[in-house]
């Protein structure tokens, strides 16, 4: 059967610096699967992030094709991409973005009272999102009276609240210590092993990254490999790329 979710043909990106033209991201073709979880990694300059920015939508590839299923994200005009974006994907990011005048269960709520969503609801989705990460103690601290951990839980929470079908991560450990990244990486498997949920993140951290089922390496620009982590929990064994 074939399941795949997110399919890459042949793209490419370049940045024009002045006269000189970088090439970021050369011919990458990859296909991702309906509740797979995958990790981006290599060096760094690579392209993972950028690579990241186009699987998840928020930038346009110089050439090549990008589907969701049967959709051609690239060929939706702007408003019906991001109204795409608002509905299938989540995103979480090392620098988490939350707004520091509001409480936590308000940065949650934000994205549904964006899309118009009645206050009630949005506040009753946000109160179970605050719980799905552990947090439901902390639904009235702002941002800086949460410790950073706690901050980045609350990003998660924001970016599941649309109950989206992928969630991107980039750096979700970045700037947190050991033990801290360890519980972000816990409620991320958690999130994909018990609901389902993709999960495609770019991380230096080599036990997260071990934690997904496909490790895709990025070199230079180009897959070098896309490993199968056979000691990936969800690996099964009859998988093929
Ligand atoms: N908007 C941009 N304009 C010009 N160059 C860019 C732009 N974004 C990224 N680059 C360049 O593309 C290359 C890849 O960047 P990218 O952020 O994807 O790397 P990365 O693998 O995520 O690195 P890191 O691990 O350091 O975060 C870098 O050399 C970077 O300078």
């Amino acid at each position: 059967m074939n399941n795949s979710y997110i399919r890459v043909e042949g793209v490419n990106k370049s940045f024009q610096i002045g006269t000189e033209t970088l090439h970021v991201l050369k011919n990458i073709h990859l296909t991702i699967r309906s509740g797979e979880m995958v990790s981006i990694v290599g060096a760094s300059g690579a392209g993972k992030s950028t690579l990241l920015h186009l699987l998840g939508a928020l930038d346009r590839p110089s050439g090549g094709k990008i589907y969701y299923q049967d959709i051609n994200v690239f060929e939706l005009e702007e408003a019906k991409l991001a109204q795409f974006r608002n509905t299938h994907i989540g995103f979480v990011f090392q620098f988490h973005h939350l707004l520091p005048e509001f409480t936590a269960l308000e940065n949650v709520m934000m994205p549904l009272l964006i899309r118009r969503v009645s206050k009630s609801v949005a506040k009753e989705k946000a109160h179970i999102a605050l719980q799905e990460v552990g947090l439901q103690a902390r639904v009235r601290h702002k941002p800086g009276e949460l410790s950073g951990g706690e901050q980045q839980r609350v990003a998660i929470a924001r970016a599941i609240i649309n109950e989206p079908t992928v969630i991107f991560a980039d750096e979700p450990t970045g700037n947190l210590d050991t033990k801290t990244g360890e519980t972000i990486s816990d409620v991320l498997c958690r999130l994909n092993q018990e609901h389902g949920m993709m999960i495609i993140l770019v991380t230096h951290n080599e036990n997260l990254a071990h934690r997904a089922e496909k490790i895709i390496h990025l070199r230079d620009g180009e897959i070098e490999q896309i490993e199968i982590n056979k000691n990936s929990s969800r690996t099964e064994d009859n998988r093929s790329l």
